[in-house]
């Protein structure tokens, strides 16, 4: 199926409906997490909203509806539409002590002062390698998560005061989703614009107009239990889009997903930005980041260590990359002699051995000499370097200005948090 995107519907600044997001992590419990009260609301519920928390019965009723009273032009004229101040967050975590089998308490702070902010109409693209905490600022933005410190706020809104109101602007597809296995596709979406009291008008056009979009016609009357990745992924789009919320956070929204569902995503990303609508999504794939996002902060270690759009960040660098590899297997000191030349020659304008890539030698040089290549395999050719194992010249990309700031490429530093990270704590933690 070739993707075609038909502009299904507008963004309606201070939309009716509150959030029909998919704030499920794992399973389908979860489902409805952010239309539950927060951590913080859940054990101080403010007075005023007291009589919600009565009895189950009452989950319809947690919305008031009041988006559609907020004016998001004239808030977006003072507010960016997600503004980040000095987000710290630490969790407590169970390991076996040193030298014996009792457990102790470790602290692990996954966030540690990260601030930044989106304007209305960007694409904010939170990059970082496994563990560098970007799922954690997600969820403190979403209001799934209380930060220990620092604020997340919505048009001048801080989510955390004001959790209900939030969950009424945004749109929040996590990185797993949890359906129903026995619900249709369009028993799911028909769910959740109720949830989201949709009217019945609005609710028939955006269904269909979704299931046009993000092409779920031949699948939306099955069962979901048979859906294969790529498809499960749609719908949950679908269902976090189906109130047009002016803010649609998403959590790796295209991981592991086939070419086709991926640019159904990106063109209904793009779609859902020209008009208006405001996305900070995370992705570990490089170029969907660069093509995506107007704006980029990369993490790492739960800080914040570079910011701009893709543009500024790759021309910060510099000049042209060289990644060389001297033999399969290089020993540093013939990496330190090496590097240590072409300095020396001012052959390249920074050099830093990868010593998760078997030392391989990556350089900035300048561009504008078309000759620096071959000056370089000429000066390694005469320090006995004569056949290079693998040589390669490139523009700067997104991961070399994580290369730059922490020394090593996104790839590596993920495989070393995996390494460090079972599936199984990743899971918990997601449904912590
Ligand atoms: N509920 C939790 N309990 C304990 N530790 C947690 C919890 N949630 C996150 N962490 C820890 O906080 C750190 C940041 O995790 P986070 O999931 O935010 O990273 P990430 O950048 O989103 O990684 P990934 O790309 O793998 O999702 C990790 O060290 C993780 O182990």
């Amino acid at each position: 199926m070739t993707p075609c995107f038909v502009a299904p519907v507008s963004i309606r600044p201070g939309a009716r409906s509150p959030t029909g997001t998919t704030a499920c992590q794992q399973a389908g419990c979860l489902r409805f997490s952010l239309f539950l009260p927060s951590s913080s609301h859940r054990q101080n519920p403010p007075a005023r909203q007291a009589h919600r928390h009565k009895a189950p019965t009452m989950l319809f009723n947690f919305f008031y509806n009041r988006a559609e009273d907020i004016d998001l032009d004239k808030l977006a004229e003072k507010h960016p539409a997600v503004l980040v101040t000095d987000l710290r967050k630490t969790f407590k975590k169970r390991v076996k002590g040193k030298g014996s089998d009792k457990k102790e308490n470790k602290i692990i702070t996954a966030l540690d002062g990260v601030s930044f902010s989106a304007n209305r109409g960007q694409v904010l693209g939170l990059l970082g390698p496994n563990s560098s905490g970007k799922t954690t600022t997600l969820r403190c933005i979403s209001t799934m998560s209380d930060p220990d410190s620092g604020t997340a706020q919505m048009f001048g809104i801080d989510v955390h005061k004001d959790p209900y109101l939030a969950r009424e602007m945004l749109g929040f597809v996590a990185q797993s989703a949890g359906l129903d296995k026995v619900l249709t596709g369009r028993e799911h979406l028909e769910l959740f614009a109720d949830l989201a009291h949709l009217d019945r008008a609005t609710k028939r056009r955006n269904i269909e107009a979704y299931i046009e979009v993000l092409g779920l016609k031949d699948f939306i009357d099955r069962q979901a239990g048979v859906y294969s990745g790529g498809v499960i992924r749609r719908l949950d789009m679908a269902i976090a889009l189906l109130h047009q919320p002016p803010i649609l956070i998403l959590d790796e929204p295209t991981v592991g997903l086939d070419v086709e569902s991926r640019m159904v995503i990106w063109n209904v990303l793009r779609h859902h930005r020209s008009q208006g609508g405001t996305i900070i999504l995370t992705s570990h794939y490089l170029e969907e980041v660069d093509v995506l996002s107007d704006k980029v902060v990369i993490m790492d270690k739960g800080v914040v260590i570079a910011e701009g759009t893709p543009t500024e960040l790759k021309n910060s660098l510099g000049g042209d990359r060289i990644s060389i590899r001297l033999q399969e297997f290089t020993e540093m000191e013939e990496a330190e002699l090496a590097c240590a030349t072409l300095r020396k020659r001012g052959l390249a304008q920074e050099a830093i051995i990868n010593r998760v890539r078997n030392n391989t030698l990556e350089l900035v040089v300048s561009s504008s000499n078309a000759r620096v290549g071959g000056e370089i395999v000429g000066a390694l050719g005469e320090i006995g370097f004569e056949k290079l194992f693998s040589f390669s010249q490139s523009k700067p990309t997104l991961d070399d200005v994580y290369l730059a700031a922490t020394g090593q490429s996104l790839s590596d530093a993920d495989q070393v948090a995996k390494e460090k990270r079972t599936d199984k704590a990743m899971r918990q933690e997601s449904m912590a």
